[in-house]
């Protein structure tokens, strides 16, 4: 089990279940060349570029997925969790993407005209299709892989960095995932899925378990589509 796993999830919970039933799909995601030449130093832009492009379209569908699971939810705490993580993406996309837009020079155009990768789309169609069909509690574990493993990884990498971190090309990415910060901001959703959770049946905690492992999975194609440049289809 890695750090961030330790820190959050209690023996028994359902947290600790998604953790368990991911572990393979995470390591994997850890070890593979994009976040390990990433954690090198020695990515090449051209691909942390178009992984940045391939975000920002990304990030459009993530906030709409908190707007649609705002719409399906009646309790209205959630709903306050949920508005205050849009200012949350906001604040993301002004943070870790002005940034590396500005510093790679990366134009708005080049944004506006680029297309989804194929694997990019596999992702947030099939969160978004739970977004449109599920309840509350599907919704919400279709959004807790997205913060949950960058926490995760963005720890690791700053603990096996160590001062190395200081000065690293990638040095703002590594530093916003690893911040107690960025961990404490997912609490709400780690909150709110353990109470929906109470009241669901063994089969359905079993469902939620098979759609974490998948996004913990996308999340792992999404860097590898980025990492080969990936195309998507122009329609
Ligand atoms: C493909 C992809 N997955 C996850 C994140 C990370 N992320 C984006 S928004 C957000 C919540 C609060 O900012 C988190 C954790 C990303 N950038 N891109």
């Amino acid at each position: 089990m890695t750090y961030q796993l330790i820190r959050s999830a209690q023996p028994g919970s359902i947290l600790e279940r998604f953790a368990c039933a991911a572990s393979h799909v995470w390591q994997a995601g850890y070890e593979q060349p994009f976040i390990q030449e990433l954690r090198q130093g020695i990515l090449s832009q051209e691909r942390f570029t178009w992984y940045m492009i391939q975000d920002r379209l990304y990030l459009d569908d993530y906030a709409n997925v908190h707007a649609l699971a705002f719409a399906s939810c009646t309790h209205s705490t959630i709903q306050q969790d949920l508005a205050h993580a849009l200012g949350d993406i906001a604040h993301e996309l002004a943070t870790v993407h002005d940034t590396y837009t500005q510093v790679f020079g990366i134009s708005e155009q080049r944004i506006t005209h680029a297309v989804q990768s194929a694997a990019a789309r596999a992702y947030t169609t099939s969160m978004l299709e739970t977004a449109y069909r599920g309840n509350t509690l599907e919704i919400l574990v279709a959004l807790l892989p997205c913060a949950w493993v960058y926490a995760d990884y963005g720890a690791r990498l700053a603990q096996e960095l160590g001062d190395a971190v200081h000065g690293h090309p990638y040095e703002q990415w590594i530093s916003t995932y690893a911040a107690d910060d960025f961990w404490d901001a997912s609490q709400w959703l780690r909150d709110d899925i353990t109470l929906l959770a109470q009241q669901a049946t063994e089969v359905e905690i079993q469902r939620l378990e098979q759609m974490f492992v998948q996004g913990v999975d996308l999340e792992r194609v999404f860097w590898a589509s980025a990492y080969e440049m990936q195309a998507g289809w122009n329609f």
